[in-house]
């Protein structure tokens, strides 16, 4: 079996090492993409996640990637290897999936772009521990077990490093940072839709700011 190659798993976790937050984003406006992901930048948090959920996805990776060339653009909600290559195509940095296949797996081991493979389970997990993988985003994490889970998962992989998502918030992000296995949470509470919608990217520079300021230890 090929197995994925140590400079990816590599980029990965620097990508993920280089801001604790990782904002998960959909666009409904294509206008909005570029504010947006710049208010989010100035606000301190340069990884960024824009999900292929509608159609307005690759376009906004092409058009991030071209104004705000110090941001680090993932494609998120990539299922399938047709996805994965048009990712690629628009710019994306690195490649993210709410779960495995073996399919896409198999096809990012020989991609250029590194992928973050979704995981739920210890067997979603040794289907990738198996092809070489070592970073993980682990999703849904509050409905599959939050920080217990990632706990437990510690035990049999104790090399094996987690980007929760789902279901964390502002309050919670912090629980997660502090195990050792997770270097960065994601989640869509950085980007509420009624800021984007109100064209409010100050608020939204704000929240990334305070998010991030809510993660210091006290005092
Ligand atoms: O779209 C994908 O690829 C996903 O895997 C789902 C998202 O990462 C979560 O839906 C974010 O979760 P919330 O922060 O609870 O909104």
């Amino acid at each position: 079996m090929s197995k994925v190659c140590h400079e990816h798993q590599q980029r990965i976790h620097q990508i993920l090492s280089t801001c604790p937050l990782l904002p998960v984003i959909t666009i409904h406006d294509p206008e909005t993409a570029v504010p947006l992901c710049r208010a989010l930048v100035e606000g301190g948090v340069r990884t960024l996640e824009i999900t292929l959920r509608t159609c307005h996805g690759l376009q906004a990776i092409r058009e991030v990637r071209q104004a705000l060339p110090q941001a680090i653009v993932g494609a998120g909600t990539v299922t399938c290897t047709q996805q994965y290559r048009q990712a690629e195509l628009a710019g994306a940095q690195f490649v993210i999936t709410p779960g495995v296949t073996e399919a896409v797996l198999d096809f990012a081991i020989t991609a250029p772009v590194p992928l973050l493979p979704g995981v739920a389970t210890p067997s979603d997990l040794m289907l990738g521990y198996s092809r070489g993988y070592r970073q993980f985003k682990f999703f849904p994490a509050e409905v599959a077990g939050g920080t217990a889970a990632l706990k437990a998962f510690a035990g049999p992989f104790p090399d094996v490093g987690f980007c929760p998502t789902g279901g964390i918030r502002q309050s919670t992000a912090g629980d997660y940072l502090a195990l050792s296995n997770v270097a960065a949470v994601g989640g869509s509470w950085l980007t509420p839709a009624e800021l984007i919608a109100e064209h409010n990217w100050q608020g939204i520079a704000e929240l990334a700011k305070a998010s991030l300021a809510g993660l210091e230890p006290a005092g």
